[in-house]
């Protein structure tokens, strides 16, 4: 870090101004190259593009052959995001082919009160893949504390322009022009660029090698918000693709939605934090529902979340009955609300406290669904591959178990009969 200082004295000669010096960039650049081998340019097939912080570097890495722009430290690009030297993002070729749709069954139309939004073509069966959209941006979430404001947005400027369209695709996802232009610059936040803008109001966040990334989906972008989707996102890390599928059956001509918020929120709080986040007033089927409908939403998801600690807090106290009652009711109240993708974490509890009752049937059940929200979407990352080894152990073991119960208990039956 000690050598990033350096460079960033040779180089302050160029002090950045808006837009950032065409000569502080091609300083930084040439110094840095020789610096940050021996990270070689594979699989990245332009040079880094760089900003100095006080820690490390800051860069924008792109792969032109997957269209792809990563902005992140060296050391993060050259080991846990070195998965497209080794890895062909071939989406369709993982997933079994008649879950994915081949030709898109949507169109992108004008949505009233949301801008643009994906609708239907044909009926869409629950459980299906609608898109599968390759990354074209990914930002580390956390910007470095101590560089400009400026260095950082000439840094998404260089992501886009890198790519294969030129950034045609990401430009073409700005509010501007959508809107008047003093609404806009209200909603949009002082001193923000328009690709600024665009990056957070069009991003996912994504976990890959265990940190936070924002990441850009083209036409994942388009779809809108709805408290209650009927859709849901998976995004995988050996892909770097985020896919769309059906939580429910889906008609035609019927609005495809997802949800951008956390689930369990209630109403208050998730249209604050779509405001606040997102930068939208939601318009979506729940939040303009009637107000009792709004209310009982609420006090479902709030129930939701009282149980939720409660199994926690009963289990580690040994009352399993109680535990596994309070989470039957609650996965009863996630289904009614609709959260059922979002909840899938949960599952592993109910799981391991049927199998300590002995109730094996159930435990299998629970098992089997951990094990969908691994496998059930595509190529499971690196973390999830171990995961599934240990989870097929179990659910092994509980066969097993299952068999020699059911052997036994006929025994038991033909030794009573006897008797
Ligand atoms: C990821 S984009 C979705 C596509 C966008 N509607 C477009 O025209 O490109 C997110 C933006 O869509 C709009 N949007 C999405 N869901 C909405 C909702 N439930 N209510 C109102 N606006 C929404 C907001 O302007 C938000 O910033």
């Amino acid at each position: 870090s000690s050598q990033h200082q350096d460079i960033r004295k040779t180089c302050a000669r160029y002090p950045p101004s808006r837009p950032v010096s065409a000569n502080l960039t091609k300083c930084l650049d040439s110094l840095l190259a020789p610096s940050i081998s021996p990270l070689s340019l594979a699989p990245w097939t332009q040079p880094p593009h760089c900003i100095y912080a006080e820690e490390s570097p800051y860069c924008v890495f792109t792969n032109a052959h997957h269209s792809l722009s990563i902005i992140t430290t060296p050391d993060e690009a050259s080991t846990s995001l070195n998965l497209l030297s080794h890895h062909s993002v071939d989406p369709p070729s993982f997933f079994a082919p008649q879950k994915l749709y081949l030709s898109p069954p949507y169109k992108v139309v004008d949505v009233p009160g949301k801008g643009k939004g994906a609708v239907a073509t044909q009926r869409i069966q629950k459980g299906m893949a609608i898109l599968v959209d390759t990354a074209s941006v990914l930002a580390a979430a956390e910007y470095p504390a101590d560089v400009m404001r400026e260095e950082v947005q000439d840094l998404m400027e260089a992501a886009v322009d890198r790519l294969a369209d030129g950034g045609i695709g990401v430009r073409a996802l700005s509010r501007m022009g959508r809107r008047d232009e003093e609404e806009e610059e209200e909603e949009r936040g002082e001193g923000m660029s328009e690709m600024e803008d665009t990056l957070l109001t069009n991003s996912f966040v994504v976990g890959l090698g265990g940190k936070e990334y924002m990441g850009l989906f083209v036409d994942v972008a388009r779809f809108n918000h709805d408290c209650r989707p009927n859709a849901f996102l998976h995004f995988s890390e050996t892909t770097l693709a985020m896919t769309i599928w059906a939580a429910k059956d889906i008609e035609e001509g019927e609005e495809i939605t997802i949800s951008y918020s956390a689930a369990g929120m209630v109403t208050e709080e998730r249209q604050k934090t779509l405001e606040k986040v997102w930068g939208f007033k939601c318009q979506c089927s729940l939040c303009s529902a009637p107000a009792e409908i709004l209310t009982a939403s609420d006090n479902n998801r709030k129930e939701i979340r009282q149980l939720q600690k409660a199994v926690v807090e009963l289990a580690q106290k040994g009352e399993y009955d109680e535990a596994l009652s309070r989470a039957e009711r609650m996965f009863e109240l996630v289904e009614t609300e609709g959260l059922t993708e979002q909840m899938g974490d949960m599952y592993e509890v109910p799981a391991r406290l049927y199998y300590h009752v002995g109730n094996l049937e159930k435990a299998l059940e629970y098992t089997l669904k951990v094990k969908r929200e691994i496998d059930g979407y595509g190529l499971p990352g690196e973390f999830g591959a171990e995961k599934l080894k240990m989870l097929d152990g179990v659910i092994e073991r509980i066969e097993k178990e299952l068999k020699n119960k059911k052997k036994n208990e006929e025994e038991e039956r033909k030794n009573r009969g006897r008797t």
